[in-house]
Parts: C-alpha cells; structure tokens; sequence
C-alpha cells in the first residue's frame, strides 16, 4: 500500500529550513499529490535567490520522503517567480478583456465540476507533434456534427494551435471584466489560453501560475451548457497535466499517439500518468497510421503498423481508431477548417470515432 499524505507531510516536518522552522510548516508546499506510491509536489519560493536557496531542501525533502515504506517514485519541482512576473501587468492588447489570466489558483476542496458542463475529455499525448491538437479539433468538430453541445478549450500554452486549426484569432470579449466570453467556429464554443495571454510572458510561468491561468479558463469562461468540453493538452507529464486531472472532475483522457516505438514509450509516460492520477482512460488513437500515394493507392506504414492497437489490448484499453497521414488533413488544419467538417473518408472516419464516443456515453 502506498503512503498517505498525512505520512509525507509528516516525513516534511522533520525537514529543517534555512531560516528556522520545517518545510510541512512553511507553507511551501503546493499541489501535493500521493498516489499509488508515487509523491509529487512543488516547492514554491518567493524568488529566484529563494529557489536557489531552497536547493538543499529540496533534497533533503527527496531524501525523506524516498524513506517512508511504500514509496515508488518521488518528484518535487522548486518554481519561483523572477522580477518578470511580478512587475506591473502591461495594458492588455487591443479588444482584449481587462481580465489577467495567469494567476496564482485559489485553494479548492478537492476535483470541481465545471458549471453547466456535463462531461469533460482530455486529449493528451506523450509527446508533442503526433497530432493531439489535430485529433482534439476534429473531435470536438465531429461531435457537434452528432448534434452534441461541444466546448474546445486549447489548454497548450506554450504552443497553442487551436485558434489556427479552428480559424479564428479574435480576442474573446469580456463586458464585465470577469466573465470570458469565448468563440465560436464549427458549432464548436472555442476558447485558447493563447488567445489571453502575451506568449512572451506566459513562457516564464511556472506551475502555479499555470494552474491558476487554467483554473480560470475553466471557471471564467462563459461556456454556456456543454455536453462535452474537449481539453487539448500540452504534450508531455507536466503541471497542466496535473492540475487539471487533480482539480477538475474529469470524465476520462483520450491518448494520442504515432505507431513509432519511441512515440509510444512516450504515450506509456502519459498513461501511467492519467493512472497515477486516477483518470479513467476512454481510450488510445493512433494517427499518422499509414500513407496512401494518391497516385498508385499504395499503402505505406512510414511510423510501423499496429503498435497503437497492440499497446492498447495490452494495456485492457479501449483502441479508438487509427487515422492515416493526409494531406488534406494537414492542409485543412493549417486552413482552419479541419477535415472533420467536411465530407469523403476522412471526415467518416472522424464520425465514427465521435459516434463510438457517444454511443458509449463518454460525450
Ligand atoms: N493524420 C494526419 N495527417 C497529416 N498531417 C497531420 C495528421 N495529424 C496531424 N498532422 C499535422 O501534423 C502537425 C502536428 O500536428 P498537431 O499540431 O495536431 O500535433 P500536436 O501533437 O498537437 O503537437 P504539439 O502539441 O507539439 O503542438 C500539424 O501540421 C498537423 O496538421
């Protein structure tokens, strides 16, 4: 069995801080999450000289924590925020509403639900460039095809593509200041972190910050009532990730992945993660299956073949579906009308993996 929260917070208060007193009692500690053996949270110092300070600490807190029986897996992250984050706010962009979006996260009892949502669906991946943003759109396009309430929040806030892949870029407007009023395009209600944010600022957040920009998205956006808010994640295990899995009453996470081993390792990152994180796993896709020469209608598996639906059966998964390389998925994501809401077999293969999605009561 693995240990409690109550156990690491104790391990924490035999901690000694520079300045007098124990880690457990300095308030440092955020974001604590203990499952299944697996300890992470995030030292959160006032300054970088802090966060340099707090080094030894953070080893020793490493060191304790690793001790304590049933442990498999400690991580701590030390953030700090430079002068960056802490100067005045600059004026916001033109049309932009007077909101800031990043922000510490304001304390909450345990995962909430998003008012008028019933369901919410990450799309995550192991990796960055397998296509989760491409699967995310198409998804959330198909779904509202299905005659579904669909919400698509572009959560990627280092690289988000949704505004792209959806063809809108217009600031979301904002009457009093608090509510966010998102966009819409494809019967999908839309809304980007990187429609908010100055990305030059947003690249020095830390986990804290993010959380916070993310909780806001989620309860400051006017989202109306949705049937299924689709979440595009940033690639990758990190804070966003977290955040959202612990904090947000989520229906399940869908993994995107190419058949490539060394994709899939990366998707095995993710799913022990969803795991760890006790968020049920709707499912894998695989994409970038297989290309088709539009000339000789010769099928190539340029990523390999099956790796995907392999993983999954192995894993009791459920496979969602496989979507080869097309160019015109490419070209009409780049466009801002993704394939989905077109016609001819693409935009079927989209339909059925929505349908399979509804049919089963996930969306
Ligand atoms: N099945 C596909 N066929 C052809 N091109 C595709 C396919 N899926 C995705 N692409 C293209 O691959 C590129 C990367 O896709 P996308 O942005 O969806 O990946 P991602 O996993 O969200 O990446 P990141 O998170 O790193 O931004 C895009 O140009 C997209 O149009």
């Amino acid at each position: 069995m693995g240990p409690t929260r109550e156990q690491v917070m104790a391990a924490l208060a035999r901690v000694a801080m520079p300045g007098g007193g124990d880690l457990a009692g300095s308030g440092l500690v955020q974001a604590l999450a203990v499952a299944e053996g697996a300890v992470r949270f995030v030292l959160e110092a006032r300054g970088v000289d802090e966060a340099r300070a707090l080094e030894p600490v953070r080893a020793e807190a490493e060191r304790v924590v690793r001790a304590i029986p049933g442990v498999t897996g400690v991580s701590i992250v030390v953030t700090a925020h430079g002068p960056a984050a802490k100067a005045p706010a600059p004026p916001p962009p033109s049309g932009a509403p007077s909101l800031t979006i990043g922000r510490h996260p304001t304390p909450q009892a345990g995962p909430q639900r998003v008012t008028g949502v019933d369901r919410i669906l990450a799309v995550g991946s192991g990796k960055g460039g397998v296509g989760k943003s491409t699967v995310s759109a198409n998804l959330a396009v198909a779904l509202a095809r299905e005659g579904r309430r669909v919400g698509l929040l572009d959560a990627d806030i280092y690289g988000p593509s949704q505004p792209r892949m959806m063809g809108v870029s217009k600031r979301p407007a904002s009457a009093d200041g608090k509510t966010i009023e998102p966009l819409h395009a494809h019967g999908v209600t839309l809304m980007s972190i990187g429609l908010m944010v100055d990305p030059d600022k947003a690249i020095v957040w830390r986990g804290p910050m993010l959380m916070g920009a993310l909780q806001q998205m989620l309860t400051q956006v006017n989202w109306g009532r949705l049937d299924v808010l689709i979440v595009d994640l940033p690639p990758g295990t990190g804070d966003v990730q977290l955040t959202l899995c612990q904090r947000t009453h989520l229906t399940g996470a869908v993994v995107v992945s190419t058949p490539q081993d060394v994709a899939l390792i990366d998707a095995r990152k993710a799913i022990d993660m969803f795991r760890t994180l006790h968020t049920p796993i709707l499912g894998l896709i695989e994409n970038m299956s297989s290309f088709v020469c539009p000339n000789c209608g010769h099928e190539s598996h340029v990523f390999g073949h099956g790796g995907v639906e392999a993983e999954a059966r192995k894993d009791g998964i459920p496979f969602l579906g496989r979507l080869p390389i097309d160019l015109e998925t490419r070209i009409s994501g780049d466009e801002g009308v993704p394939v989905a809401a077109g016609e001819g077999p693409m935009a079927e293969a989209w339909r059925g993996i929505a349908r399979r999605l509804v049919e089963g009561g996930m969306a």
